[in-house]
């Protein structure tokens, strides 16, 4: 069997009484694509940068691609590419050249070939001899992709790559990041963009104060916490008791949970034989941002 993309085995970091990571264990297979979720100060980002070797961690093992993060440094960090949450750069470089000298931390030497390959993809190549300074964020941001690409890891770690960023960057730079995960890239991504976690990643871990505290399917996170549900408002007001679930949601409105798509029907078809009539109707999907509430509100 091949190794796990990322391993992470009863990992702990303590910055003075704080419990960063409080034992952390977590395996991402290769191919996946992975949501790494929890509000501001969960760990996610002490998480990352003990991937890279970056933050040592008082307990515990890390691996990328079978290749432990202290003990093989060197094959583990060139296994893994991260695109970092800050916007650092050093000014007075051009892009190619930052990209260049990036390819030189990893040993790699006429790499141009490949950098215009990226270049092409997050449609950058315009900006190839522009100076880092004259890049606006969203553009800054790409270059930061193609800087954790230009030694084609394998595995690839975007911390927060959409913050700040407007919606036709952010849906270009999904489509290239999946284009990325369908060539066999191993792709972990925090977000606070819910919406992106639920349509992208196909498995998901909640932290919450530095451990772990769902960690499942993306659709079985879905169906365990979040129901569908039917809004209806009706004319006039009617007694509940015969829809099962149901609940006043005020101003004339009326939500009913349900399974599957059959039960709708029968529904609507209750309300009229008790003289309800529907004025207005909302088909509401489970989505990403209640299942994440109920679990941080439960754990
Ligand atoms: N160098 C440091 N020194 C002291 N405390 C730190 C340091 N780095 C992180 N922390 C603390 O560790 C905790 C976890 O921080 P981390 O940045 O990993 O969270 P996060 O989940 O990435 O948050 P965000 O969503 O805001 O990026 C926070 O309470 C943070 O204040």
């Amino acid at each position: 069997m091949s190794a796990p993309a990322i391993r992470i085995a009863g990992v702990r970091k303590r910055y003075g009484q704080l419990k960063a990571l409080d034992g952390i264990d977590l395996e991402v297979q290769q191919g996946e694509f992975f949501g790494l979720l929890g509000p501001n100060g969960a760990g996610k980002t002490t998480l990352i940068s003990a991937l890279a070797g970056l933050t040592r961690v008082d307990e515990g093992e890390l691996a990328v691609m079978g290749h432990d993060v202290v003990a093989d440094y060197r094959q583990a960090r060139r296994k893994l590419g991260v695109v970092p949450q800050e916007l650092v750069f050093d000014p007075f470089f051009s892009v190619r050249e930052a990209l260049r000298l990036q390819s030189g931390y990893f040993g790699i030497r006429r790499n141009d070939t490949w950098i215009d390959e990226i270049l092409a993809s997050l449609d950058l190549a315009h900006k190839a001899d522009a100076n880092m300074r004259m890049l606006s964020g969203g553009m800054k941001r790409r270059v930061l992709v193609a800087q954790a690409l230009v030694h084609r890891p394998p595995v690839i770690v975007l911390d927060e790559p959409t913050a700040g960023v407007d919606v036709e960057l952010r849906q270009g730079l999904w489509q290239f990041i999946r284009r990325l995960n369908r060539d066999g890239h191993t792709i972990v991504l925090t977000t606070h963009y819910l919406e992106e976690a639920q349509t992208l990643c196909n498995r998901i871990a909640m932290l919450k104060a530095g451990r772990v505290v769902a960690l499942d399917t993306t659709d079985n996170l879905l169906a365990r916490f979040a129901s569908r549900v039917l809004r209806v408002r009706l004319s006039a007001p009617v007694g509940l008791d015969f829809l099962p679930g149901a609940r006043d949601a005020g101003h004339g409105w009326v939500e009913i949970p349900f399974e599957s798509y059959g039960e709708v029907e029968d529904m609507l078809s209750r309300i009229r034989l008790t003289g309800g009539q529907v004025e207005d109707m909302v088909l509401g999907e489970p989505d990403l941002e209640k299942v994440f509430m109920g679990v941080m509100h439960e754990a």
